[in-house]
C-alpha cells in the first residue's frame, strides 16, 4: 500500500495553485474550494486502522466561511434527520457520478441517527450491493448489516416488474379483443382499440416506464401495514435522461390507462351477455382491477415527487464542464415540473496534491471552472452547495460509507 496520500501536499505548492486559478473576480468559488480542504477527510484509508497513512495537515491554515450561494436557509442534516414522520430522498444525476455511493451513504446516515430507512435502487443497473459489499438483490427487501439501526435495501427489477405490468394488462392489448370484437360485428371499437397503442407500449417500452413501474412498485410495498415502520426512504435513481422521462410519464400512463379503462367499460356493456358465455368475464375484471390500482400508483408517484413537505430530489454532480451542464438542464426540468430541489453535491473534488503533479494541477483547473460554473448558473447557483472530494479508495461497504456520509450530510 503506497504510503504518500493526496494530502501529503505541501501547501506552498498548493497556494501557488490556488492563486494562479482563482482570480479575485470568482472568490466564491475559491473560497468553496477551501471548505474541501479540512485535513484528514479526504483519505479513506486513514479512517481505518489497518492503513497506516497519514494525513499531513497543511502548514497554513485558511479561515474560511461559507460559499457565497443565496441558499443559506436550506438546512444541513439536522432537519433531514428531524422528525418521525416518513421523508423521501430521491438522488439522481448523471451516470457514474456517485449517485448511489451518496444515497446508500445517507440511507447509512439515517439509520445510524435512530431511522428505520429503506434505500431503493430504481436504476436498471443496479450498485446497492457493490456500494454495500453485500448481496442485495432479489427484488425484495433484504436487511443491511452493519448500521445501528434497522436498514433495509430494495433492488427493484425492472424487467420483473415490466413483466408484471404486462401480465396486468395481457388480455387489453387488443389483439385478442380485437377479432373477437370483429367477430362480433363490433369493428367500430376496434379502431379506437389501435389508437392505444397499448400493445406497442408493452414490446417497446418508452424510456422511463421501468424506472416509473419500479417506483409504483414500492409504492405498493409501503401501502402495506408492515412496512409502516420506515420513516426514511432514499432512492438511488437511474441516470438523469430517465429521471426526467420518468417525471412525463405518469401522466401520459395516466392518461392512456384513464383511456384502456374507458373503453374496456364501452366493451363491456356491449359484450356482456356474449362474454359470460365463454366465462371471460371474471379475468377480464381481474386484469381492470390490475389496471386501475397501477394507474393509481402512478398518480401517487407523480405526486410523491412534488410533495414539497416530504420530499426533496437531490442532484449529484462532478465538477465537469459537461455534467454541470447536464445537472443544469435536471434542475430546470425538475423545476419546471415542480419537483422540490434544494442541495446540489459536488462529488469527486480532487484535493490538493503531493506534489507538482502537472496532470493533478490541470485536473483541478478542470475542476475550478466546472465550480465556477455552478457559481455563475441560473438554475444551480441557489442550490446548497455540498462539496464531497475524492477519496483515495473505492467507497465500499458500510463503513467507508459512514466515512462518506460525515463528510457529504452535515
Ligand atoms: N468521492 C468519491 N471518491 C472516490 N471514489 C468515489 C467517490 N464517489 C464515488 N466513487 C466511486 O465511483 C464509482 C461510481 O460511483 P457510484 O456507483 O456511486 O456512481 P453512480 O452515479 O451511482 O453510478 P451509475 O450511474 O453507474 O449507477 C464507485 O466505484 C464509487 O466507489
Amino acid at each position: 500500500m503506497a504510503k504518500a496520500t493526496v494530502w501529503q501536499a505541501s501547501f506552498t505548492s498548493y497556494s501557488s495553485s490556488y492563486h494562479k486559478f482563482f482570480t479575485p473576480r470568482n472568490p466564491t468559488v475559491a473560497v468553496g474550494f477551501l471548505l474541501s480542504l479540512s485535513p484528514r477527510i479526504h483519505t479513506l484509508s486513514s479512517a481505518f486502522p489497518s492503513f497506516s497513512i497519514k494525513p499531513k495537515r497543511p502548514k497554513n491554515s485558511f479561515q474560511v466561511r461559507s460559499v457565497a450561494a443565496p441558499a443559506e436557509d436550506v438546512a444541513g442534516f439536522d432537519e433531514m434527520v428531524f422528525g418521525t414522520e416518513r421523508k423521501y430522498y430521491m438522488l439522481g444525476g448523471k451516470g457514474g457520478v456517485g449517485k448511489t455511493s451518496c444515497a446508500a451513504s445517507l440511507a447509512v446516515k439515517f439509520a445510524n441517527n435512530g431511522h428505520h430507512t429503506l434505500v431503493v435502487s430504481t436504476d436498471p443497473a443496479h450498485s446497492l450491493s457493490d456500494s454495500f459489499a453485500q448481496d442485495l438483490t432479489g427484488g425484495t427487501l433484504v436487511p443491511v448489516e452493519g448500521p445501528d439501526f434497522p436498514l433495509f435495501a430494495l433492488e427493484i427489477n425492472p424487467e420483473k416488474a415490466r413483466e408484471e405490468f404486462r401480465d396486468a394488462t395481457k388480455n387489453n392489448d387488443g389483439t385478442g379483443v380485437k377479432e373477437f370484437m370483429n367477430g362480433m360485428g363490433l369493428g367500430m371499437l376496434v379502431d379506437q382499440l389501435g389508437e392505444l397503442k397499448l400493445g406497442e407500449l408493452l414490446d417497446t417500452p418508452p424510456p422511463g416506464l421501468d424506472e416509473a413501474i419500479a417506483i409504483s412498485k414500492v409504492m405498493q410495498f409501503l401501502e402495506s401495514p408492515q412496512y409502516s415502520m420506515f420513516t426514511r426512504i432514499v432512492f438511488d435513481t437511474a441516470p438523469t435522461g430517465h429521471t426526467l422521462r420518468l417525471l412525463s410519464l405518469p401522466d401520459f400512463l395516466d392518461a392512456s390507462i384513464g383511456k384502456i379503462l374507458k373503453l374496456r367499460e364501452k366493451i363491456a356493456s356491449a359484450t356482456s351477455a356474449i362474454k359470460s358465455v365463454f366465462g371471460q368475464e371474471e379475468t377480464r375484471q381481474n386484469a381492470a382491477g390490475k389496471l386501475e390500482r397501477l394507474r393509481e400508483r402512478m398518480i401517487k408517484v407523480r405526486d410523491l415527487f412534488r410533495d414539497t413537505d416530504s420530499t426533496e430530489f437531490v442532484i449529484v454532480t462532478i465538477p465537469t464542464v459537461m455534467a454541470v451542464s447536464e445537472s443544469s438542464r435536471l434542475r430546470a426540468s425538475l423545476k419546471k415540473e415542480n419537483v422540490p430541489v434544494r442541495r446540489l453535491i459536488v462529488n469527486q473534488i480532487l484535493p490538493p496534491t503531493a506534489s507538482d503533479c502537472k496532470f493533478c494541477a490541470v485536473k483541478r483547473k478542470d475542476q475550478m471552472r466546472a465550480l465556477e460554473m455552478i457559481s455563475n448558473d441560473p438554475e444551480l447557483s441557489s442550490l446548497k452547495l455540498i462539496q464531497s472530494p475524492l477519496v483515495d479508495m473505492e467507497i465500499r461497504g458500510v463503513p467507508a460509507l459512514k466515512f462518506m456520509g460525515d463528510i457529504v450530510w452535515k
